[in-house]
């Protein structure tokens, strides 16, 4: 059997930097149960396990391979592997506690985040903000999809209020009912081009995936629903190739994402600026005198609410305990895997 891994979004930049040593082949890790990793190569899918020598190394649980990771895989039976090394991360998405000891890898290598959001019920700026700190953080691009356009009657007042909160970011509106606004998904569903869902539950993910598929692979709230309990179990998320030639990673932790740590100043660009012009370096915007960002919120130009979620989210995120030089390496830690790996991604992009 050979496999195009074009399809699992083999690009010829993955491909030229892959080491080529004697007896391995270059694989994507697709799914994962606990230390049991599926992995798409060119010959197949094997059932891979990490080397003692990859285990012996690791000295953090972001050292370990992840849905979205390419590895370096030794066959040792028709469908096994052995994986020896994880190819250097283009984007990490993480939850938890991420520092140098702990923090949990979600899937890697992603280039679009699709934040959904329905434009019913579940709509809600604070929430779109939220999801945006944790997206820039991650290295991949944020694109905001917002779902359900056919129960819609306010759409323009909605489309403002997401601008406000997402300066930089394009907004795709659309439904899955009417098929509306799904051909301005196509551009970020190109061949090697790797894309993943996130948002509230309900909000229509699993719809949307499927209309891409163009069968009903995911399982739906309303056939969930409909069903006797237990009968269709969940099927294993995973990453999926679409018929467009870009793959789709859907894992559990992916589609409600809790962090904390994030890019708050991409994300509340406006607030980071103002906070230049705050007297105090570390001024937190609540007390303090000669305050910028307090000023603006008098003077209307920045609103009480967008505020509080800035500051909520920080709370949530210096909770970890983590002054930000720690952050900065715990980012670095969690996007390279250390600071040699990331001299390593650094020499590489200055060689193209
Ligand atoms: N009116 C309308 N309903 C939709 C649309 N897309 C999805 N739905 C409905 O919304 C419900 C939830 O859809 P799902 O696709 O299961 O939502 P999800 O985001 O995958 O939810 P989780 O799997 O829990 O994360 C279902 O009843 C869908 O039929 C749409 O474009 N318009
Ligand atoms: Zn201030």
């Amino acid at each position: 059997m050979t496999i195009n891994l074009t399809k699992y979004g083999l690009t010829t930049a993955v491909e030229t930097t892959s080491l080529k040593e004697d007896g391995q082949m270059l694989g994507r890790v697709i799914s994962q149960h606990r230390d049991l990793y599926q992995v798409i190569t060119a010959t197949g899918e094997r059932q891979a396990r990490v080397t003692g020598k990859l285990a012996h190394a690791a000295t953090s649980p972001t050292a370990f391979p992840a849905v979205g990771d390419w590895v370096q895989v030794c066959p040792t039976a028709d469908d096994q592997a052995q994986i020896e090394a994880i190819r250097p991360r283009q984007s990490v998405l993480a939850r938890g506690a991420v520092n140098q000891h702990d923090g949990q890898i979600i899937a890697t290598n992603i280039n679009t985040i699709f934040i959904c959001m329905s434009l019913n019920a579940d709509f809600n700026v604070r929430r779109v903000e939220r999801y945006l700190t944790i997206a820039w953080d991650s290295g991949a691009l944020p694109v905001i999809i917002l779902t359900k356009a056919d129960v819609c009657t306010d759409l323009a007042a909605k489309l403002r209020a997401v601008a406000d909160v997402s300066v930089g970011v394009s907004t795709i509106t659309c439904s899955a009912e009417t098929g509306q606004g799904l051909d301005d998904l196509q551009p970020y569903l190109t061949t090697g081009q790797t894309v993943a869902f996130v948002g509230s539950s309900g909000v229509g993910k699993s719809t949307l995936i499927n209309r891409l598929l163009g069968q009903d692979v995911l399982t739906t709230k309303t056939i969930r629903e409909d069903d006797d309990k237990g009968r269709h179990t969940t099927t294993s998320r995973q990453l999926i190739p679409l018929p467009t030639g870009a793959c789709v990673i859907d894992t559990p932790g992916m589609r409600e994402l809790q962090i904390f740590v994030g890019d708050l100043d991409q994300t509340f660009a406006e607030i980071a600026t103002l906070s230049a012009q705050c007297k105090f370096n570390d001024c937190t915007h609540t007390s303090e005198p000669g305050c910028a960002v307090r000023a603006a919120v008098e003077a209307g130009t920045v609103t009480v609410e967008r505020l509080q979620s800035y500051q909520k989210l920080q709370r949530e995120m210096s909770y970890q305990g983590l002054n930000s030089r720690q952050l900065e390496q715990a980012k670095i830690q969690r996007m390279f895997g250390g600071k040699q790996a990331m001299k390593r991604v650094k020499q590489r992009y200055h060689r193209d």
